[in-house]
């Protein structure tokens, strides 16, 4: 256990940010991650307006328009000289104010962003991963991208300690999304995956899905498919920012189709790598 050194007990005259943040302290706001191929950010206008809808919905109001948080994630991007693979992380909090839950009476909000390297894992996106299945106990707004993220952490973490990539969602059976990415399940060459309710995100990357099967004339139907729907399913993916299209080739014990990741899936990707500009590496 760490030994709390007096410099950690801060003098109350002096406590104020980054103590008093209610993004630390309450999860008060919202985030985005985009991803960067070579040097440009992908779906970025979708990342934009789901962030503005995102702080309308928690009644965070954001300084500036979208034009204007568009040209500062551009000005990032040049600071960094960025060329290569990578992803930003953008964070909107309420803002820092004595620790109330109810708003402060006055507050600016509390803005950042940073980039980061993001090499494409090829390995994955080539030989597909495992998953577990774990009930969805996330509260009802799950559109909003926010930072109270534990439920999410902690099925993650218990992904992470069965050997699994992610962690498949449930509401009493019914298949909602990832823990950080959303899902789909092929059967007879229709795609299935949730509906764009209250109970998921509206995953960027699955509205560029939604654009691909209609270009490749594939039935995306958006209805919620079972927990046991899935002993049947001829294949499964995810998607999101950091995992693009993601074959699933196994659900807790369950093997999905003869275990290799399927043909709508490789179809998808290959519609993701030309619509992201990344050259055909699958
Ligand atoms: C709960 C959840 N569902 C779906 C998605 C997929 O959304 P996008 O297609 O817009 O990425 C994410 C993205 N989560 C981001 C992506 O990487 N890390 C994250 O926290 C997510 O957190």
């Amino acid at each position: 256990s760490t030994i709390l050194s007096q410099s950690d007990f801060v003098d109350k005259n002096s406590l104020s940010y980054p103590f008093e943040e209610r993004g630390l302290q309450f999860g008060d706001g919202v985030y985005e991650v985009i991803r960067i191929y070579n040097g440009e950010y992908y779906l970025l206008t979708e990342h934009v307006n789901r962030l503005f809808r995102s702080a309308e919905a928690i009644k965070i109001n954001i300084p500036y328009h979208k034009e204007k948080m568009t040209e500062l994630l551009y000005q990032l991007l040049e600071k960094n000289n960025m060329h290569t693979d990578g992803k930003v992380y953008l964070q909107i909090t309420r803002g820092s104010a004595p620790r109330d839950h109810a708003f402060p009476h006055e507050v600016t909000p509390n803005i950042y962003a940073y980039l980061q390297d993001l090499p494409r894992n090829e390995k994955l996106l080539e030989n597909g991963v495992k998953t577990i299945s774990q009930r969805d106990v996330r509260w009802e707004n799950c559109y909003i991208k926010s930072l109270n993220l534990l439920p999410n952490v902690l099925a993650k973490q218990t992904a992470k300690e069965n050997d699994c990539y992610e962690a498949i969602l449930h509401r009493d059976g019914v298949v909602t999304e990832c823990s950080s990415s959303n899902i789909y399940l092929v059967k007879d060459g229709k795609v299935y995956t949730h509906p764009a309710t209250n109970n998921i995100l509206h995953g960027c990357v699955r509205m560029a899905i939604e654009r691909f099967l209609k270009d490749e004339n594939i039935p995306l139907i958006e209805e919620a498919f079972q927990l046991e729907d899935i002993q049947y399913a001829d294949e499964m993916f995810l998607s999101s920012s950091t995992s693009e299209v993601l074959p699933v080739t196994q659900v807790d014990r369950v093997v999905i189709g003869n275990g290799e990741p399927g043909k709508i899936t490789r179809t998808l990707q290959k519609a993701y790598e030309q619509d992201a500009k990344i050259s055909d590496k699958l």
